[in-house]
């Protein structure tokens, strides 16, 4: 039973959830690094959410770990690279907080226009300032969104029913999608230039850090008010901290900072200063959605093969899992025999689907044919890994789907590309579920590839069987099936021969077996 650890507080219904489908759970919450890494290694998932720090150390450590689930969207705490390199899946729930983390923002542009916090504070101190706070209306006011996926459309939509006129920067954002959002998209510049509320709400990558820069401060309309609450480091802290001070930013309101837990900093006891420790996501409806969201994902995956929303890997579902599980066994088996058959740098690699495997999504199954390919040549390679390991092996990798019948209602072929040309072998499904192989190199085979096989290729001619039956009895070896075929219809051409042996094959013995008269070579082929 897959054994799950929950590291982060998170709704008693993700533990329900994980046990209602087969897995064992374990919640402890609070631990160190070290502490995390001790334990790691007994667990198939890890369910978290924005405090445990899923590093390379932790995943070193992880010798069981099958998958990683946030319960929530950012993955910043995660090292993606290293999960995969261990080929561990990592998943999200992107959509589970969006609107509660939507509201967050509205609230505390609510709360700048008003300056509601101040104002509290303030009347419960028993002062009755009435003259102290005079605010701002958001009607009519044009709200800035910088990222409008997911959360800024739902931003933009709340802020549209508040009568402001809503722009957008967002370099993904398509026209037509702007027309239907109802908002206008411009540059990061007319943005700045144009916005009196400014609202964050894109991840934090190479190209969104600083974004709001000590420049990009600066471009702002004066009495600019903005609110971050997407990832801390998109802001310059600092440069806010001079905008507000001189007056330039008339307000802020930061639920997330560049060091987090924020127990200090700089701009807290700044006026028109509002922060919140990270809530963005705390309402009892998107706790919920996230825990019920990432145990499901995380347990269909660990039990039933189903993917989904992973930021590594295809997504497959746990209805599709089943329907493509022999394909993968094929994809994988053809993978492998390439792998192994070619000791020649491949540069290119074509995965090629027709008949009913053409009706399916081919992603899983080139995951598969490359884990299968690259597992001839490094350990530890899954269907996670294998596309990233082919990337940094710098193989051109190639999906073709044909629209045509064939001799076979399902076909995969497998086809690379190296210094000698191209080669390719191809599978089809017995009976919709058992893996065939029936071509190898141009030569029609009919073949089951498992366990040990050695893979042999002779001028056809009469008696070469008999010296090879004698070869492998003298040596003790069992063959367990036997497949033939030959490139051309009469004797002399080239004949491959596939054998399933009962056992791996020892040097000496395929050295015997080379020096057979007609053998042009010999291979052993393990499969998993
Ligand atoms: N405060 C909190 O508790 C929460 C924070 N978040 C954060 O909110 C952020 C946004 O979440 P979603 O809307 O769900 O993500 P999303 O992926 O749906 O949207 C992000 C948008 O940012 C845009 N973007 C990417 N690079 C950009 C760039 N250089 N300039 C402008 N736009 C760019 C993308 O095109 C996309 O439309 C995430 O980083 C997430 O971590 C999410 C939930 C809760
Ligand atoms: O889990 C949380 O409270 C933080 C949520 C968040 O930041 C996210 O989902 O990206």
């Amino acid at each position: 039973m897959p054994k799950v650890l929950i590291s982060d507080k998170m709704d008693p219904k993700a533990a329900q959830i994980f046990r209602e489908r087969g897995c064992e759970v374990d919640v402890i919450t609070g631990q160190t690094p070290e502490e995390l890494a001790a334990i790691i290694g007994q667990y198939d998932g890890l369910a978290i959410r924005s405090s445990t720090k899923v590093t390379k150390a932790i995943l070193d450590a992880a010798t069981n770990l099958k998958v990683v689930g946030r319960a929530g969207i950012g993955v910043d705490n995660v090292d993606i690279p290293a999960a995969s390199a261990k080929g561990v899946v990592v998943m999200n729930t992107p959509f589970g907080n969006s609107i509660t983390t939507a509201e967050h923002a509205i609230a505390l542009m609510f709360a700048l226009a008003r300056q509601l916090p101040e104002a509290d504070a303030s009347t419960q101190a028993g002062k009755w300032e009435k003259n102290r706070f005079m605010g701002v209306e958001l009607t009519a006011k044009t709200l800035g969104l910088i990222g409008a996926g997911n959360i800024g459309s739902i931003v933009a939509d709340r802020a549209l029913g508040l009568k402001m006129k809503v722009i957008a920067f967002d370099p993904f954002l398509t026209p037509e999608r702007a027309v239907e959002l109802g908002i206008e998209k411009v540059t990061l510049d007319e943005l700045l230039a144009r916005a009196d509320f400014i609202t964050l709400h894109t991840p934090l990558t190479d190209q969104t850090r600083n974004i709001l820069s000590k420049e990009a401060l600066a471009k702002t309309k004066k009495g600019v008010r903005i609110i971050n609450c997407a990832r801390g480091g998109l802001i310059d802290e600092a440069a806010l901290k001079e905008a507000l001070d001189s007056g330039h930013v008339a307000g802020a309101a930061l639920d997330v900072f560049a060091t987090e837990p924020a127990h200090e900093h700089p701009l807290f006891n700044t006026p028109n200063f509002v922060a919140t420790p990270h809530l963005g996501a705390s309402t009892s409806e998107a706790q919920v959605n996230v825990a019920i969201q990432v145990a499901e994902q995380m347990a269909d995956y660990l039990v039933k093969g189903g993917v989904t929303n992973a930021l590594n890997m295809p997504s497959l579902s746990a209805e599709q899992a089943p329907k493509l599980k022999p394909y993968m066994a094929l994809a994988t088996n053809l993978g492998r025999l390439v792998g192994q058959l070619e000791s020649d740098r491949v540069k290119s690699i074509a995965i090629e689907v027709e008949g009913a495997a053409a009706e399916l999504d081919m992603k899983p199954i080139t995951a598969a044919v490359l884990a299968g390919f690259m597992s001839a040549f490094s350990d530890a390679v899954n269907m996670v890994n294998a596309p990233f390991l082919a990337k940094d092996r710098g193989l051109d990798v190639r999906e073709v789907r044909h629209d045509r019948e064939g001799d076979y209602h399902t076909l995969v072929r497998v086809s690379v590309e190296t210094a000698d040309g191209e080669r390719s072998v191809a599978g089809t499904l017995f009976g919709n579920a058992t893996p065939r192989l029936v071509e190898i190199y141009g030569i029609k085979i009919e073949a089951d590839l498992g366990g040990h096989m050695l893979y042999i290729v002779n001028r056809d001619e009469p008696g070469f069987i008999g010296r090879l039956g004698s070869t492998l009895g003298e040596a003790n070896v069992n063959i367990a099936t036997f497949h033939l075929g030959r490139r051309e219809a009469r004797a002399g051409g080239e004949a491959v021969l596939l054998l399933s042996v009962d056992g791996a094959v020892a040097e000496p013995v395929l050295w015997k077996l080379c020096q057979l008269a007609g053998v042009k070579s010999v291979k052993s082929l393990k499969f998993g």
